[in-house]
């Protein structure tokens, strides 16, 4: 608990924001949460760029390290997902599973799961004697550090400023906070949008409100350069994504060439999302760029930090952006506990601990592209994971699949899990080839006998 009541202002009411602003008030802290957006219980906004999440063991982690019950009711009615299904272009069906023993991660719907974490936050001031305040519609313009931080907004149209003694920064990609921070330390900072465009498409439940594919399973339809995912709704309904090239999409631009596509790459998602909506989506929706960003260090002194995707922008590929940003609210919310609230100490300790995890999170995110697009349909890469798998298996306290150390293992931190899985694959390599070896030295002397 913290002595003294210190004043944060946390910008940006997203997931990561929401999160960190329950916890700091949990710890003490006298908390005022800033959002340009509308109260997401009541705002009528229906996104047409929402993929869906996938939480895992991080995410579930961090939202149990701020309040174990709030965990369960945050995520109630989520869909676990076992594995993948792949759809091949005749529309068959082959399941890959993600866990050794089971595990799943979990579809969960963006929306959903923001209105349920500002519930939460109701609830907490329902009995709190420190409430948390919460300003919707205040689009924040800039911070300024002087004794505390003043934060510079406009609420209702008028510009306004609040002192507090410091702020966290949850403000998304684009994140104001960041560029004041920017002005204020020594930050690298790197940004790349990736040639991949995104469009959302929906799959309606089936008539009694049944699923129409499998709901325990992240449905890929992998076309190498280009791919369908599907992943399931309470409702019965699915969020499909499609992601593609730009110029691919761009190309994309009558109801023919979009039919003949279809046809050619996607079958059997056509009864399923309609051809007439597919032509509708490709030809009026918004199209979503992807990019990742990367930075650091992420704290100026006591006075400023920032975490979520303002810190760490990645693509979705991983299905880690969110459970990522949940990590770096248990992490901040451990080490204020570890420094008792010394909050130089903690976030410097937080900025020197966390670049190394989240450069290795952004590239494994990018190349999981190729392994969900491509890969999942290579009879090596099937293979290699076989041999993953069985000695998973035989070993699970020596040999643990890359996937199995990032989703569903949050006592190993990013950076090692590549670190542990390089080692892996090594192994992995010397084990194929001397499987290759073992048949070629068979074959020559089965030849050699044969011809004597
Ligand atoms: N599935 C998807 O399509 C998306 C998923 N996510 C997931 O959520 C995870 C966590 O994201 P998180 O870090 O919480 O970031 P988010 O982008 O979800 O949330 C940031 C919040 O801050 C608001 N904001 C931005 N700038 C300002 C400002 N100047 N003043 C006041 N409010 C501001 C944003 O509004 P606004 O949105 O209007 O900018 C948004 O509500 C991501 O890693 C990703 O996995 C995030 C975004 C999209
Ligand atoms: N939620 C997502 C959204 C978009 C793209 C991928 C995901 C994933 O979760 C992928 C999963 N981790 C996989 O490796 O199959």
């Amino acid at each position: 608990m913290v002595e003294s009541q210190a004043s944060v202002g946390v910008i940006g009411a997203g997931l990561v924001g929401a999160l960190v602003a329950l916890g700091l008030a949990k710890q003490g802290y006298t908390v005022t949460l800033y959002d340009r957006r509308s109260d997401p219980r009541t705002a009528q906004e229906t996104s047409l760029r929402s993929i869906n999440l996938a939480v895992s063991e991080r995410g579930f982690r961090a939202l149990r390290y701020v309040d174990e019950e709030m965990a369960e009711r945050v995520l109630e009615g989520i869909i676990p997902m076992h594995g993948r299904m792949i759809h091949d272009l005749d529309g068959n069906q082959e399941s890959q599973l993600y866990g050794l023993f089971g595990e799943a991660i979990n579809s969960i719907d963006r929306k959903k799961l923001n209105q349920n974490l500002i519930e939460e936050i109701e609830r907490f001031n329902a009995t709190a004697k420190f409430k948390i305040e919460l300003i919707f519609e205040a689009k924040v313009t800039s911070v300024q550090v002087n004794g505390g931080v003043t934060i510079n907004y406009v609420h209702a149209g008028e510009p306004r400023r609040d002192h507090r003694d410091f702020v966290v920064g949850a403000d998304g990609t684009y994140s104001v906070v960041r560029q004041s921070l920017q002005k204020l330390i020594r930050m690298n900072y790197s940004q790349e949008y990736i040639d991949m465009c995104y469009l959302e498409m929906y799959i309606p439940p089936g008539p009694d409100g049944s699923f129409r594919i499998d709901p325990n399973r992240l449905h890929i339809w992998p076309r190498k350069t280009f791919m369908l995912i599907a992943l399931a709704n309470q409702d019965g309904s699915f969020t499909s994504t499609f992601f593609g090239p730009w110029k691919l999409v761009e190309s994309l631009d009558s109801p023919k060439t979009i039919e003949f596509f279809f046809k050619k790459n996607f079958k059997d998602a056509i009864p399923l999302i309609g051809l007439d909506k597919i032509i509708e989506c490709f030809t009026t929706y918004p199209r979503g760029a992807l990019m990742q960003l990367n930075c650091s260090k992420y704290n100026f002194e006591d006075k400023c930090i920032i975490i979520g995707d303002a810190a760490h922008s990645m693509v979705p590929f991983y299905g880690q952006g969110m459970n990522c940003g949940f990590e770096d609210v248990r992490i901040l919310l451990e080490l204020l506990e570890k420094h008792r609230h010394d909050r130089h100490t903690a976030f410097d300790a937080y900025s020197e601990s966390r670049a190394e995890d989240l450069k290795a999170i952004l590239k494994l995110a990018l190349r999981n592209y190729h392994e969900m697009s491509s890969d999942v349909t290579s009879s090596i890469y099937l293979f290699r994971k076989k041999l993953d798998g069985v000695l998973g298996r035989l070993m699970p306290q020596h040999w643990i699949p890359l996937y199995t150390m990032v989703s569903f293992r949050s006592d190993i931190s990013y950076a090692d899990a590549v670190r542990f899985s390089q080692k892996q694959e090594q192994i992995l390599k010397w084990a194929e080839w001397g499987a290759v070896g073992s048949i070629l030295a068979g074959t020559a002397l089965y030849l050699a006998r044969r011809s004597k």
